[in-house]
């Protein structure tokens, strides 16, 4: 069976940084990989280009197989790929209801405003209903997203994901300035989720939960992958170990 996703010798180039300079991996289906290196590793730029919003100066990016690497972000939605990103972006007037069935209409459509007044409106809004319940968000779905707080904003934004019914999930951050009960109840959110058969995965610098939570890690160093295995393995890695001590940053040390 093709992996869930594969890169293949991967590199994109911003003047004079080689932001991700030739990473290749394959994650299979169902598994729940952290992403994770020292700042300006080149996270942040791999989601990008995995998600389509940029695109690689070289290699390939497959999805169960296919070659998805000219397609553009709707078109690898449609291919079973979610994405939450690190600042919480829903449409802040429309309600919770309404984010999460808008998310829906991009599996659909090229067009998820059309989506939503089509006329299996009834069925997309139980399912959205069913899937806020899913996150802990039952009894906000008619409040303004806008109004969340962060923590309940960071969890509609997984839900919104969950709408496309992906395959494939990238996480950006989805802990970040989280207290520690939100990021608690965004853990088992997130845990919740793979354990459904959906591909995780996740950049977080929060070392503490990705070591407790992943079952794999690709640690990632000036673009490239320095390491990539289990969890306490890898950062038991003299290599890993110097990168995120000579990044400045040490282990748990953030969250
Ligand atoms: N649009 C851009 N133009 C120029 N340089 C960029 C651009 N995006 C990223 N970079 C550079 O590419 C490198 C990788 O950045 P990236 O944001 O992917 O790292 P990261 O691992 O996600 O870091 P962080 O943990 O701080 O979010 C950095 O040196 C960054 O300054």
């Amino acid at each position: 069976m093709s992996a869930a996703l594969q890169l293949d010798d991967v590199a994109i180039r911003f003047g004079g940084v080689q932001a991700v300079d030739g990473v290749s991996f394959a994650i299979e289906q169902g598994d729940f990989v952290g992403l994770i290196g020292p700042n300006g590793a080149g996270k942040t730029t791999l989601i990008k280009i995995i998600a389509g919003i940029l695109r690689p100066d070289r290699g390939r990016v497959r999805l169960s197989g296919i070659d998805v690497t000219a397609y553009a972000t709707a078109a690898r939605v449609r291919r079973g790929l979610a994405l939450t990103h690190q600042i919480v972006r829903p449409f802040r007037e429309m309600t919770v209801l309404d984010n999460v069935v808008l998310g829906a209409g991009y599996r659909r459509t090229s067009n998820p405003f059309g989506a939503m007044l089509s006329t299996d409106r009834r069925h997309e809004i139980e399912r959205a209903a069913h899937i806020l319940a899913q996150v802990g968000l039952a009894g906000t779905e008619n409040k303004p997203a806008g109004s969340l707080p962060l923590g309940q904003m960071k969890r509609l934004e997984v839900a919104r994901a969950l709408a496309v019914d992906p395959q494939v999930i990238l996480l950006d951050e989805p802990l970040a300035g989280l207290n520690h009960a939100e990021a608690a109840r965004q853990v088992e959110t997130i845990a919740e989720v793979q354990g459904r058969g959906i591909t995780v995965v996740l950049v977080e610098h929060n070392l503490e939960e990705v070591m407790r939570i992943c079952r794999r890690l690709i640690v990632l160093n000036n673009g490239k992958v320095i390491g990539d295995g289990k969890p306490r393995e890898v950062m038991a890695d003299p290599v890993v170990h110097d990168a995120y001590v000579g990044g400045g940053m040490v282990a748990h040390a953030e969250g």
